[in-house]
């Protein structure tokens, strides 16, 4: 968690620096334990976590907004939370989403994984909220491939789509891209998915290409897979971009 937060030190350096108006950090950047009793065994509240109050405390002092995934305690102590937090400019969590559908799969040629069985699942959709950049929805790396979400969060008026993930490299290689593009073109909406990249443990490596997507599904940026050092991507919101996308197409249900 140490380690984690000064690679995510750096990344604020780095938005700073280029002018970013908010950073987007991946799911679970507080870290990833090398078994799901090792995730619960690790998880703290978000006031006793070194990570996320060394994270407010970069917001406030960069006055940068931070959206990021981290762990949080569960309901029941064997499990945790899989959650979103949006750290505002002055450093206060002031959204919250806790993903909604966890990475239960079982792929011959790998991954095997049961997310179920340390994380609990989250209610409901977080409704898109106003930042310095658009609207941003929130939602979770599996959550990507469920495209009802997606539909309602444009419907509830999203701007930005995000998806912070730590895709498998399989997965990944198959339809990351794909997938991301798909919800960007569907809703007309950016999308940023900052993405985990490199190895975890002897038993988890992360695909990486972190990605932003304009609303006609163009690819503005690809950070790649190289995983030395921590990497941003960087991209101009256009607001004009996505109004005169949905009106010379219009898809949204009209209400
Ligand atoms: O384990 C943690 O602490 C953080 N959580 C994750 O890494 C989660 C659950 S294992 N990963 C995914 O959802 C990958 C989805 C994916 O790869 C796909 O949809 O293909």
């Amino acid at each position: 968690m140490v380690h984690n937060l000064s690679q995510c030190r750096i990344l604020v350096r780095k938005a700073v620096q280029a002018g970013a108006k908010a950073l987007f950090l991946p799911e679970a950047s507080d870290y990833i334990a090398g078994s799901g009793q090792e995730t619960v065994a690790l998880v703290k509240s978000v006031d006793d976590s070194e990570f996320v109050q060394g994270l407010c405390e970069e917001a406030r002092r960069s006055a940068l907004p931070i959206h990021v995934g981290v762990h949080e305690p569960g309901e029941s102590p064997d499990k945790a939370k899989n959650t979103l937090l949006w750290i505002d400019e002055r450093g206060s969590i002031t959204q919250r989403y806790q993903k909604l559908h966890l990475f239960d799969v079982d792929i011959k040629a790998g991954p095997v994984l049961k997310e179920s069985d340390w994380v609990e699942k989250g209610a409901s959709i977080l409704p898109p909220f106003a930042t310095a950049v658009g609207r941003v929805a929130s939602s979770i790396c599996f959550d990507l491939r469920f495209p009802e979400i997606s539909l309602a969060l444009r419907h509830q008026g999203c701007d930005i789509l995000t998806f912070p993930s730590a895709f498998t490299v399989p997965t990944g290689k198959a339809h990351w891209e794909v997938l991301l593009r798909a919800r960007a073109i569907e809703t007309q909406s950016y999308v940023i998915a900052a993405a985990q990249v490199g190895r975890h443990n002897e038993k988890r490596v992360s695909y990486g290409h972190s990605m932003i997507v304009d609303p006609w599904g163009v690819v503005l940026a690809d950070v790649g897979a190289k995983d030395d050092e921590p990497e941003i991507a960087t991209a101009i919101i256009d607001h004009d971009l996505v109004s005169k996308i949905r009106r010379e197409m219009p898809l949204a249900r009209r209400t």
